[in-house]
């Protein structure tokens, strides 16, 4: 049965054997600074304290700037339609694993921002997993913000809208919303630098996450009450990936070019685009390219092919049924008519095809980070062995393009 109620249970929960916790991690008072979602394996907790998908109506502003439609009218139909949905995560929940976690960096998609792929980053914390869901400051994101501190003169004018929380009286949010292609912009131009910044922001996170798990004292902005010291000797850091979404695709192709402490990397329906033909033959770790049936076309396909290699594993398969909006946590959020109406919903089922992505990725991240666990169950997926999967892709590639 479609989720047509909003309800919390809106997006589905892990299907791993752990118990997921998230907490937000912000490095500086900085737009230059670290900003990410960790989702990590936790203690069962009674009642779970689930917090909000969307994390404040700024978001949706951003949202309605992105798809140009009107603030006023899109805060109510997005708080309408999502306001009430939780994610399938315990806010702030004390770490618990019994082994050292493989860690995963993951990028999100042009508009979006680090909350709306929890479907994804929950289901690879209940395997085991530690992931950080960055959000951008390239002005890639539908909305970010980092929190200043207060100039003098703000100090001194009463008036200026303070942060919520008197511990943070000195301190504003500062939002930086999406930016549109100026009339006569060079797009490569734009996206090319913006795919460099969210490596470094990629690569950033990561260097975080190796000093936190060094047990070097670390500062978080956010004032929470998750004990971060707990995750001290926590992490596997020879089992690093990269995982992407569309523009965040195109991130981890360029993360792993960067950084070799990346073994390997999953682009899920990535756009090519930002990229730089250089850089193709740089990258050495193994790929997996995971396509929806409907965004992908000749040209993005072909520039996925010049990564091909005789020997660095580089897979790809298609998700029969599947639009772009499959894998963000949209797909769930809706009944299947608005949600097939609005592109958020394929034909196939939306749970159905989160499913074959994930189990997918994991056989794929089993395989190059050398994990010991079950995953290889679903190395036949990677191959495309199943009803609702295609091996490559299902885009007739034109001979010149070839
Ligand atoms: C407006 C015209 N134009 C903007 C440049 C295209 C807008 N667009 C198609 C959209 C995103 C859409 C969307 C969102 C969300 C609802 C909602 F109603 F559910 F909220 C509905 C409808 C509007 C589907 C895309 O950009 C597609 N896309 C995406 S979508 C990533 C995303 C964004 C916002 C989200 F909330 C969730 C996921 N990530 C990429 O990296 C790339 C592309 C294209 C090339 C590279």
């Amino acid at each position: 049965m479609g989720n047509t109620g909003s309800n919390h249970r809106g997006i589905p929960q892990g299907k791993g054997p752990n118990a997921v916790g998230c907490t937000d991690f912000m490095m500086d008072h900085t737009a230059q600074g670290s900003f990410f979602r960790l989702y990590y394996p936790c203690q069962e907790t009674a009642k779970p304290d689930r917090p909000d998908w969307v994390p404040c109506v700024a978001y949706f502003n951003g949202l309605a700037d992105f798809m140009k439609i009107n603030r006023s009218l899109s805060e109510r139909i997005f708080n309408y339609l999502f306001g009430s949905f939780k994610i399938p995560a315990s806010l702030d929940a004390p770490f618990k694993s019994n082994e050292k976690c493989p860690v995963v960096i993951f990028s999100h998609g042009l508009g979006a921002f680090r909350t709306l792929y929890s479907a994804i980053c929950a289901e690879l914390a209940s395997q085991g997993f530690i992931v950080a869901s960055v959000e951008h400051r390239d002005e890639s994101a539908s909305a970010t913000y980092y929190l200043r501190e207060k100039t003098e003169s703000e100090k001194a004018d009463k008036t200026v809208s303070i942060t919520s929380t008197s511990a943070q009286d000195t301190l504003i949010e500062e939002w930086m919303y999406y930016r549109n292609l100026q009339h006569g912009e060079n797009e490569f131009t734009l996206r090319n630098k913006q795919v460099k910044q969210r490596a470094d922001e990629c690569i950033l996170a990561l260097d975080k996450l190796m000093e936190i798990n060094s047990g070097i004292p670390v500062q978080n902005v956010l004032k929470s009450k998750f004990d971060w010291t707990t995750l001290e000797n926590s992490m596997d850091l020879c089992r690093i990936a990269a995982v992407g979404h569309s523009f965040g695709g195109a991130t981890v192709i360029e993360a792993l070019c960067k950084d070799v402490k990346f073994k390997c990397g999953v682009a899920l329906d990535a756009w090519m685009f930002p990229l730089d033909d250089e850089i193709f033959p740089r990258v050495k770790q193994p790929i997996f390219f995971i396509n929806s049936e409907k965004f992908q076309w000749a040209g993005n396909i072909s520039r996925m092919k010049k990564l091909d290699s005789a020997v660095i594993q580089r897979k790809m398969i298609t998700i029969r049924g599947t639009v772009h909006q499959s894998f963000p946590d949209f797909t769930f959020l809706t009944g299947n008519w608005i949600g097939k109406l609005m592109k958020l919903k394929g034909e196939i089922d939306s749970q159905i095809a989160m499913d074959l992505c994930n189990q997918a990725t994991l056989a794929f991240l089993q395989r190059h980070l050398g994990l010991h666990k079950n995953f290889d169950q679903w190395d036949a997926l990677i191959d495309g062995q199943d009803p609702n999967l295609i091996q490559g892709t299902n885009v007739t590639l034109l001979q010149s393009a070839i």
